[in-house]
């Protein structure tokens, strides 16, 4: 080999040796992730780097010396070689200050885990202590590497076996800890459940020291009882001494008083035999004390009982004295109640005082307007017809020329109001019809205006109308009172039973029946009752006479007319039931079922004195119902439908009369009761004294029956407004000298319902009313 290439391969070699250490060194360095081996791989950079790095630069020196050239890849070698070099001798300083920082984390584990071991609780068990001393023994262990280590001898590889046996007794007492602290966990599990042991043991304890107390007390009561037998048994043997010795000084006064020998040798015989007697009764006394002393425990077993019995009565008596203390609380609270009651009573009875007074000062009729729910759409304009304006007036305006009118009542009811609305402004006045009051509740206006429905309401749809609701408040109230309900209709101005028993049409034109004006306030009116014969028909007697017989209506009555007694509300829709299918109804253009009559239903409220029944009411109810009015042109009625209709449009007119003249002070007292049926019928209930009358005028709001709504509007308007300021006058009342004129009552004359087109004053005579 020449010279060149002896140095080319010395230097390749150097170059070689050098990166392969650094990348060594680098390698180490990288890879040890543990604490040991930045130790070994610092030592093995710092020892051989250097070599290597020492033998590069001496060959490239050498051999720029012989050739004075060197190519740019050696020198990029070079560079790179000594970068490894200088990275591996940080690395070392690096791994240095590691090993001195894991050397004290070692350090403080072992102080905790020293320390840890020292708060365990209790005795630790061996198995603890063991644990203790090979931590120990691995402190002394490391304690000889670290002074192994601070020496300057010694291999590498001791070094690593030292660090390994470490590590190893590092892990070994890591186990131990775990299994420690295991143990320790166990420990308290234990010590729980011993706690709950002793607390149970604790509670077992105090029951039967109780139990014990209990038995010791039991104990002494048996210790007394068998004193007091033993006493008992004392006693009775002295008492069995005490008669001995009664027996043998009796003996002796006989034997003293007895000189008679045989007598004294007999006695002594006697006593020889009550001796030997005595001697044999001795043991059977013996024998018998077992028993005796069985009888003994009975009877103190009964004595117990006794006083057990005792105590129960003491108990019981305690049971009395509560019940006597509550029973006086309860008497006490029973006169506070009454009290109240009777305060409620009075209180009542002032409201209703005041409710009186309120609708006297009201007015003894009260007229409302109801409109209808339109029945067909309205105009297009939606210009004419009847309109509410506010809670107590209604505007109309009819064609020609929209002239507007305005019409003032007590209350206006719009489309929208409800029944139970309306009925709240009757529902006050009920208590006074058991004060005597006569209520009368008419619905008036055309035909299909809705007067039934405001009455009746309407069944389908289970909504009840005002007759319903105040039927079921007076039962309520006139508990204590018989009530009655009559019904009829007048139809083409004859009245006929609704509650007959007549089936078809020629038999209820039989038993059509006449208005009596009568002296008295009795009338004949048939006395029955619904469920007399179990199906709720009349069955009595229609001329049944007594003190039960009564007139609704005042100082007029209905012979023949029947009256049924309502108990409860199932009476109630039985009779009405018979009144909705004997009513005349009949289909016209207007109305598919159109009331032909005015029908009456009157509940009259009477006074009971035990099963007698006061033949004079104390109040009634009237519930009218009046046939529509109606244009026989517009209703399309011809024959028995005209007749109807005319006879509807007169009695009609005759009651605008009756309320006109009731209400007109200037004129004279006459009023054509006479006129017409209904007002005959009913003159006691419109001008009576204590009569309370309400008028619902029913308006239809559509325009083609603005004619109709006028006439109604008008009618009623004129009732609301100018009859003495809606007061009636008495019947017989002497007119008021200084009359309040209304100012409407100039232009405002009634041309009767239909706007005078079938409605006339009917042709009878007006004459002084009879009294
Ligand atoms: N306020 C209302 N709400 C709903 N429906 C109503 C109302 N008023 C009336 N009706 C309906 O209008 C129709 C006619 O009413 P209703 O029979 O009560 O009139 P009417 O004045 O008694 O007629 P007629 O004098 O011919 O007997 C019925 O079908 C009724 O249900």
């Amino acid at each position: 080999m020449s010279l060149d290439a002896a140095l080319h391969a010395r230097l390749a070699t150097s170059a070689l040796l050098s990166g392969s250490t650094g990348g060594v060194a680098l390698l180490l360095a990288v890879c040890s992730s543990d604490e040991i081996l930045p130790l070994g791989a610092a030592l093995a950079a710092s020892v051989l780097l250097p070599l290597g790095r020492l033998f590069g630069l001496s060959a490239v020196v050498m051999r720029s010396t012989r050739r004075r050239g060197i190519s740019l890849r050696q020198v990029i070698l070079e560079i790179l070689s000594f970068l490894c070099t200088l990275v591996s001798c940080c690395l070392f300083a690096a791994s240095l200050g590691e090993s001195e920082s894991w050397e004290n984390e070692t350090c403080n584990r072992l102080k905790s885990l020293g320390d840890r071991l020292r708060q365990s609780r209790g005795t630790p068990p061996s198995r603890c202590r063991e644990g203790v001393e090979k931590d120990e023994k691995s402190r002394v262990a490391f304690a000889q590497v670290r002074m192994d280590e601070e020496r300057p001898s010694g291999g590498l590889e001791d070094l690593r076996q030292k660090v390994r046996a470490i590590r190893g007794a590092l892990q070994r007492s890591n186990t131990q800890q775990a299994e420690m602290q295991t143990m320790l966990s166990q420990a308290l599990d234990r010590c729980e459940s011993l706690k709950v042991e002793a607390a149970d043991a604790q509670r077992s304890k105090e029951h039967h020291h109780h139990r014990w107390c209990i038995l010791d007390q039991e104990r002494e009561s048996l210790q007394r009882l068998a004193h007091q037998a033993k006493s008992s048994e004392q006693a009775a043997r002295e008492e069995a001494v005490a008669w001995r010795a009664w027996l043998r000084s009796f003996l002796e006064l006989l034997l003293r008083d007895e000189r008679d020998e045989a007598a004294m040798k007999a006695a002594e015989i006697t006593l020889k035999h009550l001796k030997t007697a005595e001697r044999s009764l001795q043991p059977e006394l013996l024998a018998k004390m077992p028993a005796l002393y069985e009888s003994l425990a009975e009877a103190l077993s009964g004595v117990r009982a006794q006083d057990a019995g005792f105590q129960k009565a003491q108990a019981q008596a305690e049971v009395d004295d509560r019940v006597a203390q509550l029973e006086r609380q309860l008497a006490q609270k029973e006169i506070s109640l009454a009290t109240l009651e009777q305060d409620k009573r009075s209180l009542r009875s002032e409201v209703r005082t005041l409710q009186n007074t309120v609708q006297e000062l009201r007015g003894s009729i009260r007229v409302f307007c109801r409109i209808r729910p339109p029945k067909q759409k309205a105009d297009a304009s939606g210009a004419f017809g009847v309109k509410a304006e506010g809670s107590r007036s209604v505007c109309l305006r009819k064609p020609p020329g929209e002239r507007r009118h305005d019409f003032n009542f007590d209350r206006v009811f719009s489309q929208q109001a409800g029944q139970r609305e309306l009925y709240e402004e009757v529902g006050p006045l009920l208590p006074g019809i058991l004060e005597g009051i006569h209520l009368c509740i008419f619905a008036y206006g055309q035909t299909g205006a809705g007067k039934t429905y405001t009455l009746a309401g309407q069944r389908s749809s289970g909504d009840p109308g005002i007759q319903d609701l105040a039927i079921a408040d007076l039962l309520r109230l006139a508990e204590s009172f018989e009530v009655r309900l009559t019904a009829l209709e007048i139809y083409n101005e004859s009245i006929q039973d609704l509650l007959s028993d007549a089936t078809s049409e020629a038999e209820s034109r039989d038993e059509r029946l006449e208005v009596r004006q009568s002296a008295g306030a009795i009338s004949d009116v048939a006395d029955l009752h619904p469920a007399q014969d179990g199906t709720g028909a009349n069955s009595a007697d229609a001329n049944q006479t007594g003190s039960s017989k009564y007139s609704p209506f005042g100082s007029m009555r209905v012979p023949g007319l029947k009256s049924w007694s309502i108990q409860n509300l199932a009476d109630v829709e039985d009779a009405l039931q018979r009144v909705r299918n004997k009513r005349h109804v009949a289909s016209t253009a207007l109305n598919e079922r159109s009331s032909r009559s005015h029908t009456v239903i009157s509940l009259s409220v009477l006074r009971r004195s035990g099963a007698e029944v006061n033949g004079v009411p104390v109040g009634v109810l009237h519930i009218v119902d009046l046939a529509g009015s109606e244009r026989t042109k517009i209703s399309q009625a011809e024959g028995i439908q005209m007749k109807e209709a005319n006879c509807i449009n007169r009695s009609l007119s005759a009651l605008a009369d009756v309320l006109f003249a009731l209400g007109d002070s200037t004129s004279s007292a006459h009023v054509p009761y006479r006129n017409s049926k209904l007002t005959y019928l009913l003159q006691d209930a419109l001008g009576g004294p204590g009569c309370k009358t309400f008028l619902f005028a029913q308006v239809s709001p559509d325009a083609l029956d603005a004619n109709e709504s006028y006439s109604t509007l008008t009618f009623a308007s004129r009732v609301a407004t100018s009859v003495q300021q809606g007061r009636l006058r008495p019947r017989g009342a002497v007119p008021s000298p200084s009359p309040r004129k209304s100012p409407q009552r100039e232009e405002m004359t009634w041309k009767g319902p239909g706007n005078g087109l079938a409605g006339t004053t009917p042709p009878l005579p007006r004459r002084k009313e009879e009294k």
